[in-house]
Parts: structure tokens; sequence; C-alpha cells
């Protein structure tokens, strides 16, 4: 019976006809899919790559693995090697820590930067040869443009000094900021955007700021974002030493204190809340960064709680500072930079901080904010 009916439909000419023109097809089709050569695949196994091919199209020649992909069919023969050459340098010592004065790990393994703790060399090889791009983000809205003179001369010794820099200088007064001459690879992007009246406005907005340009302009133009104060001044080096997915920075008031005297928002109503028994460190509102995702990540979460609260008429103590906090409790930074990285001469000069890297530019406050 079943066999009957097997040969009838094998003899069926309709059949056929149907397997001639279909088969071929399916050939045609599974070709072109693995070869890649004329037709761009939109089967699933490619959107990765397909992503990569946009994000990545004005990378150089070197780093186009993406094209080697689609030719060879192989993706990790083509991964990028980072091959460090023969250097001179003195070798680390597993029982002779360089530094025993502070913490240079957290109980999650993300490193603590202090002065002494890394070989800038190596680790400029190895960002070097991915030919990484900074992006500096840095808010100057209304009277806080007189900052920016100092603060992009002082980067341009001290900021990622032979990396590709773009600074990008968000302010309401573009006809303000100062022509400042720039070494090659590095330039300034000025992106006007709104002002707020309270000062606490702006400076939180700059979560909202960071987000919807990480969104629609960093993402393409560079892999790692710094988001800093303007009221600030390099006056050592800032390297590759502080990039990784997400990092903040300790604050230089609170580095040695204990979790309770952290002035973290207290009022449970405030989605920046942290309770008493909770808190690793204090980190600073003005230096944060990491990968443009995740920066775009952690300024949009900021944001929306920031948004979360004007709704429900609470602000937090801290303004961004305080939803900053919040996140990284929740979403351990990969690196922390010690407070040799946001320093205020106000508080001295603390034996353990053998650099003060990026400092405090003293202001008037009731002045410069009116
Ligand atoms: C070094 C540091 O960790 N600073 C943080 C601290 O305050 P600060 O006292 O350092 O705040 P601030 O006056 O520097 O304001 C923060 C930033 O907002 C921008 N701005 C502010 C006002 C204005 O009229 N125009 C303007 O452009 C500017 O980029 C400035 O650097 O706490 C703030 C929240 O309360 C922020 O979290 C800051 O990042
Ligand atoms: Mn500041």
């Amino acid at each position: 019976m079943y066999t009957n009916q097997r040969i009838n439909a094998l003899g069926n000419r309709k059949y056929l006809a149907f397997s001639l023109v279909f088969l071929p097809f399916v050939f045609w089709l599974s070709w072109y899919t693995y070869s890649g050569n004329s037709w761009t695949p939109s089967l699933p196994f490619s959107c990765r790559f397909q992503y990569a091919i946009e994000k990545r199209e004005e990378i150089p020649e070197e780093r186009k693995y993406v094209d080697h992909f689609r030719k060879d069919g192989s993706y990790l023969d083509h991964l990028l090697e980072i091959r460090l050459p023969r250097m001179n340098y003195s070798q680390p010592e597993t029982m002779n820590p360089p530094r025993r004065d502070i913490l240079v790990m957290t109980p999650w393994f993300a490193p603590i930067v202090w002065d002494g703790t890394f070989n800038i060399d190596i680790l400029n090889q190895q960002f070097k040869q991915r030919n990484v791009r900074i992006g500096l983000t840095v808010f100057a809205i209304k009277k806080y443009v007189v900052f920016i003179q100092l603060f992009l001369e002082t980067a341009e010794k001290f900021f990622m000094v032979g990396h590709k820099v773009n600074y990008y200088i968000m302010t309401d007064r573009p006809k303000d900021v100062p022509n400042v001459t720039l070494a090659e690879g590095r330039k300034v992007v000025v992106l006007e955007i709104q002002s707020y009246a309270r000062w606490q406005d702006v400076s939180m907005r700059r979560m909202e700021m960071i987000s919807l340009f990480a969104k629609e302009q960093f993402i393409q133009e560079v892999d790692f974002l710094v988001c800093v104060d303007v009221d600030m001044r390099f006056s050592d080096h800032v390297g590759v030493e502080i990039l990784s997915d997400i990092f903040g920075t300790l604050h230089p008031a609170f580095y040695r204190g204990q979790r309770q005297q952290f002035t973290y928002e207290r009022r449970p109503a405030s989605q920046a809340y942290i309770a008493y028994i909770e808190g690793d460190f204090y980190y600073a509102g003005g230096f944060f960064g990491g990968t443009v995702d995740e920066v775009y990540k952690l300024t949009n979460q900021c944001h929306n709680a920031i948004m979360t609260d004007k709704a429900n008429s609470i602000e937090a103590l801290w303004h961004d500072e305080s939803h900053l906090n919040k996140y990284f409790l929740n979403h351990k930074p990969t690196k922390i930079l010690s407070p040799e990285y946001l320093w205020d001469n106000s508080m001295g000069v603390p034996e353990v901080l053998r650099k003060r890297r990026f400092v405090a530019v003293p202001k008037n406050h009731v002045q410069i904010r009116n």
C-alpha cells in the first residue's frame, strides 16, 4: 500500500518538474550564503559580522578581518594578533609586590590603578596595535567655557599621548570654544547642546547627553569614552592604563573611608538609594568611562533613574554622582582609578599619592554657577 503510493508520487510529473527547479535553487542559495561573494547573507549566523562591517568601516586594512572571513569562511582564523616586540623591563616578582601600602585589586578582580602598579610601555604596545580610538567628553555650559583652554592645553601634554583622541566638547556657547593646537590624530568636536538654569540640572543632564551622542555618533567614531569634569587640569600622565570595559574613580575625599560615612543617597524613595550596610567605594562623578557600549548602558540607566526621581519629586543628594554610585554597586566596574586621577589640592598631598594626574582648578562656586 505505502510502496504503491511512493511509486505513484515519484512518477508524478508535476512533482518531478518542481524538484528540478527547486533543488538547484537550494544549491545556489547555499553556495552564495557560504562564499558570500556577491550577495550579503541575511541569515542569523551572519548578523554579528554584518554588525562588525558597519561598525568597523573606517578601520585600517589590517583590521578588516571581516572581509577575510567572507572570503575564507573562518572568523577565528582572522582574529587580530597583538604581538609585543622584544622589550627590556624589570621582571614582575610574585613574592615582592610593587606596592604594599594600598589595595591594588578588588574582590571581584578589578585592578585599582596606582602609580607603580603598571608598565605603560607594555600597555601602549597593546593598545597601539589595537589602533584604539578614545573619545574624551567634557561639558562647558554657560560660564564654564572659561575652563576649556587650560583643560585642552594640559590634555595635549598628558592625556593619551601618542593615541587617537576626539575631544567632544558639549556646550551652549560654541563660539566661545578656544582654538588650541592639537597633535596629529587628535581633534576637537564641538557639539551644541541646550543649557539648564540650575547647575544641578546641567550636571545631571550630562548622563542624558552622553547616552544620546553615544548612540548617534560616538559608537561610530571611537572605541572608548572617558567622561570628565571641565573644571580640571591634567598635571601628569593619564594614558591607556585607565581603559577597561567600564571604570570609575575613587573620590579623593572618601578613599580611606568606611561605607557608613560615604555620602551615598540614603532615602529609600530615591532610585540612588544605598543602605548603610552596602557599598564598596565612593566613586567621583567627575571621572568615569569604558567602551562606548558600556558607557551607553551606564549613562542611559543613570538618566532614567534621574528622570524617575524627578517624577517622584526627589533629587539625589549628590545628583549624577549619587546615581553613578548606585550603578556601580550593581554593576561592578572592571577597573578603578586611584585618586591620583582625580585630586583636589585643597586636600593636601598624602604620602600614598605619588602622582597627581588630574587636578581640580579652584573656582568660586557662587560666581561661576550663576
Ligand atoms: C570632581 C567631581 O567628582 N565632580 C562632581 C561633583 O561636583 P563639582 O563641584 O565638581 O561640580 P561642577 O561645578 O564641576 O559641575 C559638574 C560639571 O558640570 C558642568 N557644568 C556645571 C555647571 C555649569 O553651569 N556649567 C557646566 O558646564 C561642568 O562640566 C562641570 O565640571 O559633584 C557633581 C554633582 O553634584 C558632579 O557629579 C561632578 O562630576
Ligand atoms: Mn567639577
